[in-house]
């Protein structure tokens, strides 16, 4: 196989209490990704969207994948990738890690498929680690695994997926930046053992819901008492959205990543839809652009749409 185009997922990463450890893949939006094997050693970056991300491979987080792969590997081949990005950069919602996952996907299928998952994902946390100053892989597991995964270590890799509950997934993006690596910077190196308590005991809650399906212990599970409260005050109207959208019948939610996008899970297409225009609502009263997305969780992440 010479050419691979594919579709690669938005992920919401820490599922609010998870910080750095839950996520998970859905339907929109999605990146658009075509990688080609050259004959030749060169890695070539072209973006076919209007976000200005840069091309030079050792900038971009897909480059800086494909580097270290054709690195490790001593390839003599290199490697043509084109992205149509719809998942806008430093939205929350994984954009950079579409694209780091999307790279070390396309790169092995491109190589025969010689690598394990926990392989891709290895390659894929350079390309976080551009974006973010830091390896972590709750977004690129959900990308490559697809639904709902626990990142149990990201070194030694080990990655748990869960299960993929039948809810719906809204998620508002107003247009302000927030980069992950500011978001990271602000948060507090200690916290509170009660802090901490209360946060396991969330994050378990979670877990088992997830599992058992059982959507109620799901909904009280959807709390964080660490990272919340210092990175909702870069988001506007953080509290207003969450309060109006937990009124309005959603299950529960917050941060999507590092922000600001905020997203929430509802288990009926028409609480979804009326959280939706609730919170688009709220963006509009402050004339804040805003992208409002109703999905739902993609349980198979990254797909394949033409190899050749
Ligand atoms: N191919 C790429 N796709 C997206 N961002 C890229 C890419 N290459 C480099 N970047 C850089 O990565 C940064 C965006 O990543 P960041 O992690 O801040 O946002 P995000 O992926 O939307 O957020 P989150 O990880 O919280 O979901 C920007 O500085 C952007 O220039
Ligand atoms: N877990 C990461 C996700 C963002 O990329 C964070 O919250 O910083």
């Amino acid at each position: 196989m010479k050419k691979i185009k594919i579709k690669v997922p938005a992920t919401v990463a820490n599922l609010v209490c998870g910080f750095d450890i839950l996520g998970m893949a859905i339907h929109e939006p999605y990146d658009e990704m075509e990688l080609k094997l050259l004959d030749t050693p060169e890695i070539i970056i072209k973006h076919e969207d209007h976000f200005g991300l840069p091309e030079d491979p050792s900038q971009n987080v897909a480059g800086v994948v494909l580097q270290n792969i054709q690195k490790h590997f001593q390839l003599t081949q290199g490697f043509e990738v084109t992205i149509r990005k719809h998942i806008k950069p430093g939205s929350g919602l994984g954009s950079s890690a579409a694209s780091a996952a999307g790279a070390a996907f396309g790169a092995n299928a491109l190589l025969g498929n010689s690598l394990s998952d926990e392989e891709m994902i290895h390659f894929a946390m350079f390309g976080e680690e551009l974006a973010s100053g830091v390896r972590h892989a709750d977004n690129i597991a959900p990308c490559i695994y697809g639904g709902i995964t626990l990142v149990k270590s990201s070194s030694p890799i080990d990655i748990i997926p869960l299960s993929t509950p039948d809810l719906f997934v809204v998620a508002v993006h107003p247009q302000v930046e927030v980069k992950t690596s500011d978001a990271r910077q602000i948060l507090k190196k200690n916290v509170l053992l009660k802090d901490a308590v209360e946060q396991w005991g969330n994050i378990a809650g979670l877990v088992v819901g997830i599992l058992k399906n059982d959507i109620p212990l799901i909904g009280r599970s959807l709390n964080d008492v660490i990272i919340e409260p210092i990175r909702s005050i870069l988001i506007p109207k953080f509290d207003e959205v969450k309060m109006k959208s937990l009124e309005a019948g959603a299950l529960g939610g917050g941060i999507s990543g590092s922000g600001p996008s905020i997203f929430m899970l509802a288990e009926k297409k028409e609480t979804a839809e009326h959280i939706a225009r609730l919170m688009k609502s709220v963006y509009d009263e402050i004339e804040i652009e805003s992208f409002v997305y109703v999905s739902k969780i993609n349980p198979a992440g990254i797909e394949i749409v033409e190899e050749q």
